[in-house]
């Protein structure tokens, strides 16, 4: 699903003319398949997230190569990548990411708008999607008139309502009392099991880390050698 072949970003900070590189991951190679769940952990400033934006697409690589679903990405433009996000890849971050003056059905409907899905089959989809999840009934609600887990699900069936194969989850759980992170982290389960989505997961969470096929250390921007968990 994921191959991540020597790897390395580096942040440039300073003024132009002056500008200092700050290596952040030093290659990475990397191989996640099809219907794994996967954690990365690894401390603060690790390069974890850094790791989870370049499988984005929002950071550029400085070198490497990286092919997500057979799809070789590493040269993809801004444009090429806004596609290939649609069609490929669901996102599940700590902070939800919802867009606070839609309802709770307009967040979830946003990715079919923005595929051009005829309204009626928009409909259709949401409808089902707030039943997968459980959220009957909370379609008009905004954000901020739901509680985390709520507003966690609206943003799972944000992520699932393009089918994706991967789930890419930023701290999925660290908004979340230990009751919601449990029903959140079997729903997780759930997915992967039934419907075979691939999941990778950065977390400081042992929780998060215990329901992964495979953990991922990461240390000083390389993966540390003896850490990976089979
Ligand atoms: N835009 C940026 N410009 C310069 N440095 C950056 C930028 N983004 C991140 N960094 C640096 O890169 C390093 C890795 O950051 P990253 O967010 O990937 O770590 P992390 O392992 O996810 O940390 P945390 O667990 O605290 O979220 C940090 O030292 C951070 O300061």
């Amino acid at each position: 699903m994921i191959k991540v072949e020597q790897l390395s970003h580096s942040f440039y900070i300073g003024k132009k003319g002056k500008q200092k590189e700050i290596p952040i991951l030093k290659d990475i190679n990397l191989s996640i398949k099809s219907g794994e769940i996967i954690s990365i952990v690894g401390k603060s400033g690790s390069g974890k997230s850094t790791l989870l934006n370049l499988m984005s697409g929002y950071l550029k690589p400085v070198k490497g190569r990286l092919v997500i679903a057979d799809t070789d990405v590493t040269e993809y433009s801004e444009a090429e990548w806004a596609d290939f996000r649609l069609n490929h890849l669901g996102f599940i971050f700590q902070s939800f990411q919802l867009i606070p003056s839609m309802t709770a059905a307009q967040n979830v409907e946003l990715p079919l708008v923005m595929k051009g899905i005829p309204e009626k089959v928009r409909k259709q989809k949401v409808e089902e999607i707030f039943e997968r999840v459980s959220l009957q009934g909370y379609e008009e609600h905004y954000p901020s008139e739901l509680s985390g887990g709520q507003q966690q699900r609206v943003s799972i069936a944000r992520a699932l309502i393009v089918n994706p194969p991967l789930i890419l989850a930023d701290e999925p759980t660290g908004s979340l009392d230990s009751e919601t992170e449990e029903e959140l982290l079997s729903f997780i389960k759930k997915l992967n099991k039934e419907e075979g989505i691939t999941f990778v997961i950065v977390t400081h969470d042992d929780e998060v880390a215990s329901i992964a096929d495979r953990t991922i250390r990461l240390d000083d921007g390389r993966i540390s050698k003896g850490a990976v968990a089979v």
